[in-house]
């Protein structure tokens, strides 16, 4: 039995660059195309990406997508951080299921499936083929207070995401998108973006799911105090027990094995940005393997995105989490890799090149 320590990591070990070959060729094929060189903007960016992640040109369409959503509860939420209770988190959950929640719509209408995760939730939670039980405990406690989680119960939660990736990329899924489900979550997100980009919580820190000016000034407070504890030179792992989140463990493990398999990953809102910069202080090459599904109205995701080097493919004022952003980025990046294994080129279209 390996320890998650141990699976953690064999799976920073295996993270490998990008295929720089794939990429000139992918570069190079891009610029016979029968189009205006650059004329696809972004989508040639993501089909050279493609190529590297799969390290051959045309890289092979991802057509088999999964969600997993990421569900944790938090502690800090008896600070007044939200206004939704904590019961919403187990609820949505039992939603994700019964496949009435919007990322299950989202996932129907690009032919993902959707798995949960229960990595944090504070009550018990039954397993199922669309619900797995990975439970490291029962929410964190209050970062306010203290540490949300022990360095163990990040590292266990970091390795179940590990296992994630592993388990779906072993079912044959071609491209791994990131949810996430914890009310309270954009707290210990706006903990992670300042504490891991220098930034200052009142940059990072938002309104979630809706709050008033009184409550974001409180959860201003509450970030930066935190962040406040954290030594300067503390390691990403420490960073994410004092102020992160079960869920956002669990993300930046599922970051981590998706890259390590070699998959692509479209990442979603503010709380899978936050999990993939604890990713890329783990493994700065993880992220050559993510793309910025949208950018989320939450104000810390711009900061996260920058940090990242990510540009985001969609940009739609959402500010729901749950993997919505990145089910609707999932058609654009399939797009990308068709685009460049079935377009023409100049010359077998026998259409005239401006260079002729
Ligand atoms: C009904 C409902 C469904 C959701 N689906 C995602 N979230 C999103 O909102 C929460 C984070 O916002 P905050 O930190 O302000 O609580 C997370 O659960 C996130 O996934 C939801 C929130 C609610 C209320
Ligand atoms: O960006 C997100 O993913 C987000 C924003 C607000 C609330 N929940 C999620």
């Amino acid at each position: 039995m390996t320890s998650p320590r141990e699976q953690i990591e064999s799976t920073l070990a295996a993270i490998a660059p990008l295929s720089q070959t794939a990429m000139r060729q992918a570069r190079e094929r891009q610029a016979q195309l029968t189009k205006p060189a650059g004329a696809l903007g972004a989508l040639e960016e993501v089909s050279i990406q493609l190529a590297g992640i799969s390290g051959s040109c045309p890289p092979p369409a991802p057509e088999r997508p999964a969600v997993a959503v990421f569900a944790g509860d938090h502690g800090v939420l008896v600070q007044g951080v939200s206004p939704w209770p904590q019961e919403v988190t187990v609820g949505m959950v039992e939603n994700f299921r019964a496949g009435g929640a919007a990322v299950n719509v989202l996932a129907r209408a690009c032919g993902a499936v959707v798995r949960v995760i229960d990595v944090g939730v504070a009550s018990e939670v039954a397993g199922d083929d669309v619900v797995l039980v990975r439970n490291v405990r029962r929410g964190t406690a209050d970062l306010s207070q203290g540490p949300a989680m022990s360095r163990a119960e990040a590292e266990r939660a970091l390795a179940a995401g590990i296992s994630v990736a592993n388990e779906l990329a072993d079912a044959g899924h071609d491209v791994l998108l990131t949810g996430d489900m914890g009310i309270g979550n954009t707290t210990p997100s706006a903990c992670l973006l300042a504490a891991l980009t220098g930034t200052p919580a009142e940059v990072v820190t938002g309104r979630g799911v809706g709050i008033d000016d009184d409550t974001l000034a409180l959860k201003t407070r509450i970030v930066a105090d935190a962040v406040a504890r954290l030594a300067p030179d503390a390691e990403p792992i420490d960073v994410l027990s004092e102020v992160g989140g079960l869920e956002h463990a669990g993300l930046a493990g599922f970051i981590l094995g998706a890259a390590a398999r070699r998959l692509p990953v479209i990442l979603d809102g503010v709380i899978a940005g936050s999990a993939a910069l604890v990713a890329q202080a783990l493994s700065p090459e993880a992220i050559h393997y993510c793309m910025a599904g949208h950018r989320s109205v939450e104000p810390g995701h711009r900061t996260a995105l920058e940090r990242l080097g990510l540009r985001p493919l969609v940009d739609l004022d959402l500010r729901l989490g749950e993997g919505s952003g990145a089910a609707l980025a999932f058609p654009l990046v399939r797009s990308a890799a068709l685009i460049l294994d079935e377009m023409a080129t100049f010359d077998s279209a026998g259409v005239a090149n401006k260079d002729d």
